[in-house]
């Protein structure tokens, strides 16, 4: 039997270059508040938690988390890892349980859950290397001969340099795009009238053999979503994400069943029964969970399952390794979100300063190697040099 022995957690703090804070750069949810300055502050992180789980007989198993990694890290050193050392990694199921339940007052979602899906991950990183198999094999094995992905970025700002970044991404062979939306409903019917000339701009650019997605980030009410979604219909988005708060689910619902255009979300949903809820309100066309949020690769190939009973897709949130497995392994995951490498501005580019092994998208496709063990990305030491490790 293998046995737990340690968890390692480290919170990257970057302090490398960023690229500055925009105005209009992202709705988000902060926008409802009469507040100067940068909205998007509190979604934009720069900080990153690496977990290591380390068996007896050497293996490392690396998870992450992006959410509050500072408290993430506290949660794991003061609750979790006693709760998981000294247990065999085979016994995941076992595991995820006893996280979930013994936390259950203050963990089930948020922190707590973050905290449980980082372990999580880790402990099938380990199986992965355990076994000799890729963490795919591990799930349901090769569904695509390759995944197809969609461009991640096109946030707002002016419209020339988002047909430029669109022209150029156009080139990589991406055949779908998705943007950000930089006006809501605190800029009013100038607003929207700026929100519709960018989308305009970018079907110029893409064509409309390309998908194109848009997204709110929360950053919009039901009121201007219901008022949006006619004036969108004719640009044919493939979907419309998270035009509410993440607990606004009867909104979601209400702006889904509107069946304009279909809605997307539950980047900020958590746990399997968070995600069941939302499949059974009818609150999303497409369920875009993240792994490393959401209670790791145990909690995500639950909700697959669920969600392909509900013939609802799953796209996870953000692309990287732990959520690569799940789409290869789930013929119910269409496609995978996909950051190209840029200079730090959000902070989901970090995934790439601390991690090697990602794979990076060529024609619009990413691949993994069916002889890789575990998750096939290891710790990096190439920017060391620009962060900061809280040990
Ligand atoms: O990639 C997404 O879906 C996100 O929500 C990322 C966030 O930074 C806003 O775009
Ligand atoms: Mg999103």
């Amino acid at each position: 039997m293998t046995k737990i022995t340690s968890i390692r957690t480290r919170v990257w703090h970057w302090t490398g270059p960023t690229v500055p804070p925009r105005g209009n750069f992202c709705t988000n949810a902060s926008d409802a508040l009469y507040e100067k300055g940068d909205a998007m502050s509190s979604f934009r992180f720069h900080q990153w938690l690496t977990v290591e789980v380390e068996c007896d007989d050497g293996t490392v198993g690396i998870g992450n988390a992006a959410l509050a990694p500072t408290v993430v890290k506290k949660a794991i050193d003061d609750w979790y890892a006693p709760l998981v050392i000294g247990e065999d990694p085979f016994d995941y199921a076992y595991i995820w349980e006893k996280m979930y339940r013994r936390t259950h007052a203050w963990g089930r979602k948020g922190i707590g859950m973050t905290a449980i899906s980082a372990i999580d991950i880790a402990i099938w990183d380990a199986m992965g290397k355990l076994t000799g198999k890729p963490v795919f094999k591990l799930l349901g094995g090769r569904t695509k001969e390759k995944i197809p992905v969609y461009y991640s970025k096109l946030y707002a700002r002016d419209i020339a340099a988002m047909q430029a970044e669109a022209e150029e991404a156009m080139t990589h062979g991406y055949t779908a795009y998705k943007s950000r939306f930089g006006y809501g409903p605190k800029d009013g019917m100038p607003g929207m009238r700026e929100n519709l000339k960018r989308v305009e701009a970018l079907r110029e650019v893409i064509g409309w053999d390309n998908d194109l997605m848009l997204e709110c980030y929360m950053g919009w009410t039901l009121d201007y979503a219901k008022r949006m979604l006619p004036k969108l219909a004719k640009y044919e988005p493939r979907w419309l994400e998270e035009p509410v708060i993440a607990d606004d689910v009867a909104g979601y619902a209400e702006l889904n069943a509107m069946n304009i255009v279909p809605i997307s979300g539950g980047e900020h949903e958590f746990s399997v029964m968070g995600c069941a809820d939302l499949l059974r309100r009818g609150a999303v066309s497409v369920l875009q969970y993240d792994t490393n949020r959401v209670g790791g690769i145990t909690a995500a190939q639950k909700i697959n399952a669920i969600a392909e009973a509900f013939q609802v897709p799953v796209i996870p949130h953000a692309g990287q390794m732990h959520n690569y497995h799940l789409s290869m392994a789930n013929a119910n995951c269409p496609i995978a979100e996909y950051f190209p490498v840029f200079d730090v501005e959000v902070g989901n580019e970090l995934f790439y300063y601390i991690f090697e092994g990602d794979p990076e998208a060529k024609d619009g496709f990413l691949q993994l190697d069916d002889d890789m063990p575990g998750l096939g990305i290891s710790i990096s030491d190439r920017h060391l040099h620009n962060f900061r490790i809280e040990e």
